[in-house]
């Protein structure tokens, strides 16, 4: 009778899951130059880099957006996704579409930094946000059509970035829009969830998040005018900044850099 995995001693068995287990980790940022910038804290796999972009950069960046966007207009934020148009054959995926030669350098510097895998998960997708001072993004997962990983450059102004606790039943399995909320949907909540981490990203930064950070943490941006340092955010202290300073907010700009999965075989995004 042929051996299967059911027959196996049990030890054996919790080896041959974990190494399936590790298949679905994200691969790691295996640059030593990444570990002064790992926010060690209750949530894993979360990356800030103070100052990736020069305030130069950063003013000629915006000075492109605003001459070249073509915003969708919402009620939480404006935005654009670059890399994908139109539905491919199939109808199941996107097809593929050049990015701006100006996103291309930002996408080319994460592949070389190991932000992306250039084979498994070369970043193929920039989603563009505004915001107005007020304006925010709701609690939400980015969910399963991307992975392994969201890279966030700001622009503009700062904001502070919301983690939420993780609650165990979220494995999102299909993507679905939420209309009203303006984010992918997932179930409400519990009432009075407070952020477990929060961090202040600055105009310039670059924040990298994977894991479970990624996967099964919410995150957001609150819709005020003005942001203030409570004892949650974490980098308050590098800044410069103590509980209770208040900031009031511009108007922000972000790039959102992810790998966009294939959902079929015909599909031309990858
Ligand atoms: O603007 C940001 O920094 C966050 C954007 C975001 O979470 C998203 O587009 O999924
Ligand atoms: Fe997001």
């Amino acid at each position: 009778m042929p051996f299967g995995i059911v027959d196996l001693p049990e030890k054996a068995k919790a080896k041959v899951v974990s190494k399936l287990e590790k298949l679905t980790e994200p691969f790691p940022m295996l640059h030593p130059s990444w570990v002064p910038h790992h926010l060690a804290g209750k949530i894993e796999d979360v990356h800030y880099v103070r100052n990736f972009l020069e305030p130069k950069q950063v003013e000629e960046f915006v000075r492109i957006i605003d001459k070249t966007c073509d915003w969708e207009r919402m009620r939480t934020r404006d935005t654009q996704e670059f890399g994908s148009s139109g539905q491919c054959p199939c109808g199941r995926s996107l097809m593929r579409a050049a990015l701006p030669a100006w996103q291309s350098t930002l996408v080319d510097a994460l592949g070389t930094l190991g932000v992306f895998h250039p084979v498994l998960f070369p970043a193929n997708s920039v989603r563009l946000n505004a915001y107005k001072p007020g304006q925010g993004i709701l609690p939400h997962l980015d969910g399963p059509v991307y992975f392994p990983r969201a890279a966030i450059i700001s622009l503009g102004s700062h904001c502070i970035f919301d983690f939420y606790p993780r609650f165990e039943e979220e494995h999102p399995r299909g993507f679905t829009w939420d209309r009203d909320k303006e984010v992918p949907s997932s179930p409400e909540l519990p009432a009075g969830t407070r952020p477990q981490l929060s961090l202040l990203l600055e105009p310039g930064s670059l924040l990298v998040f994977s894991g479970d950070a990624f996967v099964r943490h919410r995150h957001g941006i609150k819709a005020v005018e003005e942001d203030e340092i409570s004892k949650e955010v974490k980098n308050a202290k590098d800044i410069g900044l103590s509980v209770g300073d208040s900031l009031r907010r511009g108007r922000r700009v972000s790039l959102t850099i992810r790998h966009l999965l294939p959902r079929c075989n015909c599909s031309p995004i990858f």
